[in-house]
C-alpha cells in the first residue's frame, strides 16, 4: 500500500490539516481518505459534465455485475445524482451470463447492491434468450472463444435488457484502464475500424436505440479499488472462471508494467486514441473505409433487422445469430461425436474477418 511510502508527518495536500493516508496513483499526489473520495467523485462529475452524458428525468440502466467497477459506479452514480441534482431515475441492469461459481456468487452481491443503494434491479439471462449458459458454450466450443461468444451476447442483452425497462441509455464500468488496453489491443491488431471509435465515452451500435456510456473513461482502475476500501463498499472480487483470452491478457500485463515506470502513460494511450481519425476515400460517391490491409468496407445502413431474431443489425443476420447457428451446429456434432469441438472456433476465426 502507498501508505508505507508516506512520511508519517505529511498533511494533506488539499485540505493541508488531515494526515495524508495515500498517494493517489494517477499523480502521486498525497491525500487524506476524505479529500480522496471527493476529488474522485469531482472528477467523475466533470467528466459527465463536460461529455453532456444525461439530461434531467433520464432513465438509466447501470451495467451491474457486482465487481469493483460497477458496484463503485452504482455508488458514485446515486451520490453525484443527489448532490449535483442530475434528476435521473437509476436502475440496476445484471447480466446471468450462467457460469455456475462466479456469476451466481456476483449476482448475489448485486441482490446486497439493490437494497444499499435502493434502486430497482433488472436480470436478464443468456439461458432466456439465447437458450444457452455460458458454462454450455465452454463445455461445446472450449474455453478459447469464450470472451468472443461472451462480449456478443452481453453487449445485445444489455440492450434487449434496457429496451424491456423501457430505457434507452446503458452506463458501464469500465475504466481508464480498459480504455488504454482496448487501444493497445485495437492497435496491436491493426484493426484501425475499432480503434477509432474505441476511446468514445458515449457509443451508439448502428441503428441501436440504446446509447452506452462510460463515465469512469479517465478513472484509473488502482483508484477504483482505493474508493472501494475507503467507502467500504461491498463487491465481489473474484475473476471470471473463464480466463480473459491471452492476447488481452498479455496486452494487460503491458500495460501495469508500463504503468508502475510512467503513470500518465493509461492517459496517454486514451490521448493518442482519441487524436485517431480513420483514413476514408469515396467510391461510388459512397464514403468507404480503408483497413489496414487495404481492404475497403463500404457503410453500414441505419436500421436493419436481424432476418431470425429480428433484433437491430447492420448485417442480414446478427453477430449473435451467427455464433448461435455455429452453436447449434456443434451441440448436433458435439452429441453425435464428443471428441468434435473445433466448429464453432473455426466459426469465430470466420467471424473475425467479417465486418459487422
Ligand atoms: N454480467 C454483467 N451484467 C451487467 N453488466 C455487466 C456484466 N458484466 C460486465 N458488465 C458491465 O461491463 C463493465 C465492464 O465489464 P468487464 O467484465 O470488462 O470488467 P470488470 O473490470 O470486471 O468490471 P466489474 O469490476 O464491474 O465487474 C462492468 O463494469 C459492467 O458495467
Amino acid at each position: 500500500m502507498p501508505e508505507r511510502l508516506l512520511n508519517v508527518l505529511s498533511l494533506c495536500e488539499l485540505c493541508h490539516c488531515r494526515k495524508a493516508v495515500m498517494r493517489r496513483p494517477k499523480n502521486f499526489q498525497k491525500l487524506c481518505k476524505m479529500c480522496f473520495i471527493y476529488v474522485f467523485e469531482t472528477e467523475i462529475h466533470n467528466s459527465i459534465q463536460r461529455e453532456h452524458l444525461f439530461h434531467p428525468g433520464e432513465k438509466v440502466a447501470i451495467g451491474a455485475s457486482g465487481g469493483k467497477d460497477s458496484t463503485v459506479l452504482a455508488a458514485v452514480m446515486k451520490k453525484l445524482n443527489e448532490r449535483y441534482s442530475y434528476g435521473l431515475e437509476l436502475v440496476l441492469l445484471s447480466i446471468d451470463e450462467g457460469i455456475v461459481g462466479y456469476r451466481d456468487d456476483s449476482l448475489a452481491t448485486v441482490k446486497r447492491n439493490q437494497s444499499q443503494y435502493d434502486m430497482p434491479l433488472e436480470i436478464v439471462s443468456y439461458k432466456d434468450l439465447y437458450d444457452w449458459t455460458m458454462d454450455e458454450i465452454v463445455a461445446c466450443s472450449g474455453i478459447k472463444s469464450s470472451c468472443t461468444y461472451c462480449g456478443v451476447f452481453r453487449r445485445q442483452a444489455l440492450d434487449r435488457g434496457a429496451l424491456k425497462l423501457g430505457i434507452h441509455h446503458v452506463i458501464t464500468g469500465h475504466n481508464a484502464d480498459d480504455m488504454a488496453e482496448t487501444v493497445l489491443l485495437n492497435l496491436l491488431r491493426g484493426d484501425t475500424a475499432r480503434l477509432e471509435h474505441s476511446v468514445n465515452i458515449s457509443t451508439n451500435s448502428v441503428g441501436s436505440p440504446v446509447k452506452r456510456s462510460k463515465p469512469f473513461k479517465y478513472a484509473y482502475e488502482k483508484e477504483i479499488v482505493l474508493y472501494a476500501h475507503y467507502r467500504k463498499l461491498d463487491y465481489f472480487s473474484t475473476e471470471c472462471t473463464y480466463a480473459p483470452e491471452a492476447f488481452r491478457g498479455t496486452a494487460r500485463t503491458l500495460l501495469k508494467n508500463l504503468e508502475t515506470i510512467r503513470p500518465s502513460c493509461i492517459l496517454d494511450v486514451i490521448h493518442s486514441g482519441e487524436q485517431f481519425k480513420l483514413k476514408s476515400r469515396r467510391i461510388h460517391d459512397k464514403e468507404v473505409e480503408v483497413r489496414a490491409d487495404g481492404s475497403v468496407s463500404l457503410p453500414s445502413k441505419d436500421g436493419n433487422r436481424c432476418e431470425r431474431c429480428g433484433y437491430l443489425s447492420t448485417n442480414r443476420i446478427c453477430k449473435a445469430c451467427i455464433l448461435l447457428e455455429g452453436l447449434e451446429l456443434n451441440r448436433a456434432k458435439v452429441q453425435i461425436d464428443p471428441s468434435v469441438n473445433d466448429g464453432a472456433a473455426t466459426l469465430t476465426k470466420t467471424l473475425e474477418h467479417l465486418s459487422f
